[in-house]
């Protein structure tokens, strides 16, 4: 395990609240070697006991904060301001640290990836066993992912690259291939044959506050869709892989991605919907809409498929939308009805066909809706009704921050669970085909209310579920 983090963008949002307190719960449990040391890059005119005191006071403001586990952190952190751009200044800032092999993590807007590389580069820090780390987005769009990929590929092997998608690290997301491959029964079923439709859906109550530059630029297809959902749909539709090795799985979803069905415009009306949350009641809170000068949308309703020989005609809905009323990630199999029905006809009508309910956030849950009997003697007949097959996660252990998981790979080597570069360039090349076919069909994003599932036309793509829980009704 390498024991050296250069972590860059050490003074951003991301760092701050999600990467140090990462580190801090991996000290705690003795995760990090004894010779655990990060250096900590930012632009900000910090010196080393000033950023360590405007890191002590993020850090403390955690309530599961042990002092002698922040005092350890902090001991092993040393500060340097530096711009990315500067070549030279980082050549002669980060040479020493070149003694050994070490993980750059670059947590900073994708366009400093180049000019970082070349200075690291410089100061010998892609050699040997040297890892990079990369946070999402990978570009904006195929074109700038590939050359954010030359550029990589040219200062370092592939091997040693680990583009991050945090949604891998979570482990409720890393039990969809558990549950998959390591059940007869689900595998068995999982094809266009028994399954008429998946659902996946994001939801967050959180907007875009605070981000307003980056998001106006991206919008919820690139910020969410491109990566976070279709790294779920991958692990769902993906073949079994023939064990567990990263490229094994990675081949796998590469696969999936590729078999993508392009988006045209004369697609658009049908299958997508884009929205843009407007002034609203979100958790007993009244919240602004968001009012950017740009057309980006806040909330996406796409049906997806994938033209291969398991998921031939079955639609993958995704749904992802900030400001909605509950923070909920799902993924629901829809089955198709049994072939034939013998029961008493009236039963019928009630009859619901299987579903399988994977909830992933906030609280990791299994469900299984199934038909039985609840008759009663004194009817005469059997009545069918639906009954629902709750599997409670609850005795799972703790769960950690994704970022712990992702950093302790990334210090160990293994790739299981960063993006390849032919993945990310597969996931872009059907975006940029919705992008354009919504430029084509001028596709506007319908205003919804925040606290609402999305504007009134994406009703026909929330999962049933919803309903379910006393939500809106799906319409189609
Ligand atoms: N925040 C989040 O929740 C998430 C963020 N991400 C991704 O993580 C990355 C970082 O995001 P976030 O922390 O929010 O961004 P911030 O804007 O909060 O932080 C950006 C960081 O980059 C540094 N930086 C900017 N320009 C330079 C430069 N020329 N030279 C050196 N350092 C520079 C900043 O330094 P300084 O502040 O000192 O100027 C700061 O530390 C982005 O790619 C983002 O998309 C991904 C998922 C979630
Ligand atoms: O990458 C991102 O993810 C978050 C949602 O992550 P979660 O772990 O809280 O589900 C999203 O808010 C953000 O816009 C996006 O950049």
């Amino acid at each position: 395990m390498h024991d050296t983090l250069l972590l860059f963008g050490a003074t951003g949002d991301l760092a701050q609240r999600y990467l140090f307190p990462s580190l801090l719960h991996l000290l705690r449990d003795r995760l990090l070697p004894d010779t655990f040391r990060v250096v900590a890059v930012g632009r900000s005119e910090h010196d080393d006991a000033g950023f360590k005191q405007w890191l002590r006071e993020r850090l403390e403001d955690g309530d599961d904060r042990d002092a002698a586990v922040v005092d350890d952190l902090l001991a092993r952190v040393h500060y340097l301001s530096l711009d990315l751009n500067d070549t030279e200044a980082m050549r002669t800032a980060l040479s020493q640290y070149a003694d050994r092999p070490c993980v750059s993590y670059l947590s900073t807007p994708p366009d400093l990836f180049e000019p970082a590389c070349r200075g690291l580069k410089a100061a010998g820090l892609l050699g040997g066993q040297s890892r990079l780390v990369l946070e999402k987005p990978i570009g904006r769009d195929l074109a700038s992912a590939r050359a954010i990929n030359a550029t990589l590929s040219a200062a370092l092997d592939e091997s040693r690259i680990f583009r991050i998608d945090h949604y891998l690290g979570k482990a409720p997301v890393q039990n969809l291939l558990a549950l998959r491959f390591g059940n007869t029964l689900m595998e068995a079923v999982w094809q266009h044959r028994w399954i008429a439709s998946v659902d996946i859906l994001v939801a967050e109550t959180a907007g875009v506050d605070g981000r307003e530059g980056y998001y106006a630029n991206y919008g919820a297809l690139r910020d969410m869709v491109q990566n976070h959902m279709l790294q779920l749909l991958a692990l769902i539709a993906m073949e079994p892989p023939s064990e567990l090795c990263a490229d094994c799985i990675r081949d796998e979803k590469t696969k999936v991605l590729r078999a993508l069905r392009p988006m045209t415009a004369a697609d658009v009306d049908t299958d997508s919907v884009r929205g843009r949350y407007t002034g609203g009641v979100v958790d007993g809170e009244a919240v602004n809409g968001f009012t950017h000068d740009s057309d980006v949308e806040t909330f996406v309703a796409l049906r997806a498929y994938i033209d291969n020989w398991r998921w031939a005609g079955v639609p993958f809905r995704l749904v992802t939308g900030k400001r909605m009323p509950s923070r909920t990630t799902e993924v629901v199999v829809s089955f198709k009805p049994v072939s034939h029905w013998v029961f008493e006809r009236p039963d019928r009508k009630r009859a619901r066909p299987n579903r399988l309910r994977m909830r992933l956030q906030p609280d990791e849950t299994i469900e299984l809706g199934l038909m039985g009997s609840l008759a009663a003697p004194e009817w005469g007949a059997t009545e069918l009704q639906p009954m629902s097959l709750d599997l409670s996660m609850s005795s799972t252990p703790a769960r950690r921050i994704a970022y712990e998981r992702l950093l302790v790979d990334a210090l160990k080597g293994d790739q299981t669970l960063f993006v390849r570069d032919d993945e990310v360039e597969a996931a872009w090349r059907w975006i940029d085909s919705v992008s354009a076919a919504w430029r084509e069909a001028s596709t506007p994003a319908q205003d919804y209310p925040a606290g609402s599932w999305g504007p009134a036309a994406a009703s026909g793509f929330l999962p049933v579920t919803l309903a379910a829980n006393g939500h809106r009704k799906k319409t189609s």
